[in-house]
């Protein structure tokens, strides 16, 4: 199984119309994204089943993970690696349950430490924290501060840090423990999406003095 590390994209149907998706998110794998979420709230279901299984066909070529945002049922259904839950987004225990011992559980845990515990009681195999900077897909998220991510390394789970995260930023969120960045806007919003992801993924890879 691939690890839970490294670049994190997350696509986002505001910057990317339904024919730049696969094409956008090629970019981005190309770039050395290692994971994947599908993340589409307008779209129908059905639409969703569709664009969820290119998307799996498209980083099983790349040797990367698919997850799902939100659609445990989408998961399933699709093949997906996992889900990734909110906090209004269902039990992750019951998501546990229905995916098997194997499947990645991600579960967003904002800024706070005692929700990170119950994920991982939970079966969670990640918590996200965030956001840690301003974002431009979701302004409104409530602000997580940086020491969260240190704070959050007792639970032996990995740590993704999201929210305005950008090739300028990134290196402190790691630092501070994040195992994963996930990314929106510095990434899809990019003009040149393969050369943006590249300079995250290079985050994770520093070059030697
Ligand atoms: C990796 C990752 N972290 C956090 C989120 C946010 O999830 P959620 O709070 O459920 O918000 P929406 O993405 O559903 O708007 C995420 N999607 N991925
Ligand atoms: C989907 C999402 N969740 C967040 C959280 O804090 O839980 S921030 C966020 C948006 C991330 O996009 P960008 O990289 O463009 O800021
Ligand atoms: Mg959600």
């Amino acid at each position: 199984m691939t690890a839970l590390s490294g670049l994190y994209v997350i696509t986002d149907p505001q910057l990317l119309p339904p024919a730049q998706l696969m094409p956008a998110c090629a970019a981005a794998l190309a770039g050395g994204a290692r994971i994947l979420q599908y993340r589409d709230k307008p779209a129908s279901a059905e639409q969703r089943l569709r664009r969820a299984r290119d998307l799996r066909d498209l980083t099983r070529e790349h040797g990367a993970l698919l997850i799902i945002n939100d659609d445990l049922e989408l998961a399933l259904r699709c093949h997906a690696d996992g889900v990734h839950l909110g906090q209004g987004d269902g039990n992750a225990a019951d998501a546990r349950r229905r995916l098997g011992p194997d499947a990645i559980l991600g579960v967003t845990c904002h800024d706070r430490l005692d929700l990170a515990r119950n994920a991982a009681d939970q079966g969670a195999s990640y918590v996200a924290f965030g956001r840690f900077f301003p974002s431009h897909t979701k302004p409104q998220a409530p602000p997580a501060s940086i020491d969260i991510l240190t704070a959050a390394q007792p639970l032996g789970l990995p740590r993704v840090a999201i929210g305005g995260v950008n090739a300028d930023n990134g290196a402190h969120l790691i630092a501070a423990g994040a195992e994963m960045l996930a990314v929106i806007h510095a990434v899809f919003g990019a003009p040149n999406i393969e050369a943006a992801a590249r300079r995250l993924a290079a985050l994770f890879f520093p070059s030697p003095r």
